[in-house]
């Protein structure tokens, strides 16, 4: 193996417009998050692979040998992009002992990793390694925290097989890698992502790729580099569901309703495009209290059309109307069904009404923080650059 011990991370995004809506082809517009997701990747002796996954109490090994079995292709056989082996999935699913079809937490993880392992390294010897994640992000709601998970899984172990270089020099503190190299990132996580969504439109994994903030339409990824700079406070309901659960469950609606459903798409894809032009003008012109009633009728009308689509929860009813008594506007954000919301803040939102917000909805039983936008995408880190206690986590393993 290339890599002998390498640190990376990954962040999680907010969809500001769009989720689902993307999925059928609409734009979604999204930021990346400042809160990441950590792997450290080692080379070992011990012949086995293993996995330390913290944030979902899952801790696994396997002797190589076994692990070799479940290749079908020992002379190798090129990956198609875009889409899944179906035959190494079938025999994955029966090594980890799906029950019904049905991925849990854990499987889903285990999974997304044992596929692009197998997959890189297939056709060669295996790797013994030890592969450890640790998330500041909230494990399923809607933050994206299985698109930082595939991200750093695909950019750890396409440096280790020589995919892609190495990018950290010995006085470099973090790097990132080139625009091709990305790309193959970005491919290889978007099968991460299908493993543990089923059909992602791919946006979360471009983010969490990229950074930033970017206009996201069938998988064409347009960086978006004049934006203000927004404020936006996090409330996490706390309520747990499955962004594979919610996507299949608009599918179902889309099927069952199409001249019903599909204008409600169109309009949020409109919200989408509406919500780019208002935050393109507030860097050309002069921002006024205009601009934020804009983005805030938007939050509003796209809050309804999520509901219509049946991702609303009560909790997330709850979290608008608390915030709108105190005149701001919130949506969900990523799939729904419980998980996080945004809340736009003004300007001119005053710290006190925040603080006072945050009590409001931590008196709920949510967590609540105001958070920043933006910042970089996928990169490889010197230990030096890693707060200590997320190196204190990576290192037990
Ligand atoms: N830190 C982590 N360690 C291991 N597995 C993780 C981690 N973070 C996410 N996952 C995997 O991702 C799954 C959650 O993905 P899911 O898409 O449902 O939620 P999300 O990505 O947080 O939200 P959204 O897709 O709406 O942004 C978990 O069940 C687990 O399999
Ligand atoms: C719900 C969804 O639109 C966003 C999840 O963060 C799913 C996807 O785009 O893959
Ligand atoms: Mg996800």
């Amino acid at each position: 193996m290339i890599v002998n011990d390498c640190f990376i991370s990954a962040p999680g995004k907010a969809i500001l417009h769009g989720e689902h809506a993307v999925v059928h082809g609409k734009v979604a517009l999204a930021v990346c998050l400042n809160l990441r997701t950590y792997l450290r990747l080692r080379a070992t002796t011990n012949g086995k692979v293993c996995i330390n996954l913290p944030n979902i109490d899952t801790f696994l090994s396997w002797d190589l040998d076994e692990v070799k079995q479940l290749n079908p292709h020992p002379c190798g056989q090129s990956e198609e992009l875009n889409c899944l082996d179906h035959e190494i999935v079938r025999r994955l699913r029966d090594f980890v002992g799906v029950v019904d079809g049905k991925l849990d937490t854990g499987n889903m993880a285990i999974l997304a990793f044992l596929y692009i392992y197998i997959s890189l390294f297939g056709s060669g010897e295996l790797p013994s390694l030890t592969m450890s994640v640790w998330s500041e992000l909230p494990t399923g709601a809607g933050l994206g925290s299985s698109a930082a998970y595939s991200v750093c899984l695909a950019a750890a172990l396409l440096c280790a097989c020589g995919a892609i270089p190495v990018p950290l020099k010995e006085t470099d503190h973090t790097a990132r890698w080139c625009q091709e190299d990305l790309e193959l990132i970005n491919s290889w996580a978007f099968k991460g992502e299908m493993i543990i969504h089923g059909n992602p439109s791919g946006v979360d994994n471009a983010v969490g790729t990229w950074g930033g903030m970017l206009r996201f339409v069938v998988g064409k990824i347009i960086p978006l580099s004049r934006v203000p700079l927004l404020r936006i406070l996090l409330t996490n309901t706390k309520v747990p569901r499955s962004t594979k659960v919610l996507v299949a469950r608009v599918k179902d609606k889309i099927n069952k309703f199409p001249s019903i459903m599909i204008p409600v798409l169109d309009s949020v894809d409109g919200i989408s495009c509406t919500c780019e032009k208002v935050l393109s003008e507030m860097t050309s012109e002069p921002i006024t209290g205009e601009h934020y009633n804009i983005l805030e009728e938007l939050i509003d009308i796209n809050q309804h059309h999520l509901n219509v689509m049946g991702v609303g929860h009560p909790t997330l009813d709850t979290l608008c109307r608390v915030t709108l008594t105190r005149g701001l506007h919130s949506k969900l954000t990523g799939a729904g069904g419980g998980g996080c919301g945004i809340t736009l803040l003004r300007p001119e939102t005053d710290s006190l009404v925040v603080q006072r917000t945050a009590q409001d909805l931590k008196d709920c039983g949510f967590d609540c923080w105001e958070t920043s936008i933006g910042g970089p995408g996928v990169q490889q880190h010197s230990p030096v650059s890693i707060k200590q206690e997320v190196l204190d986590i990576l290192n037990k393993y």
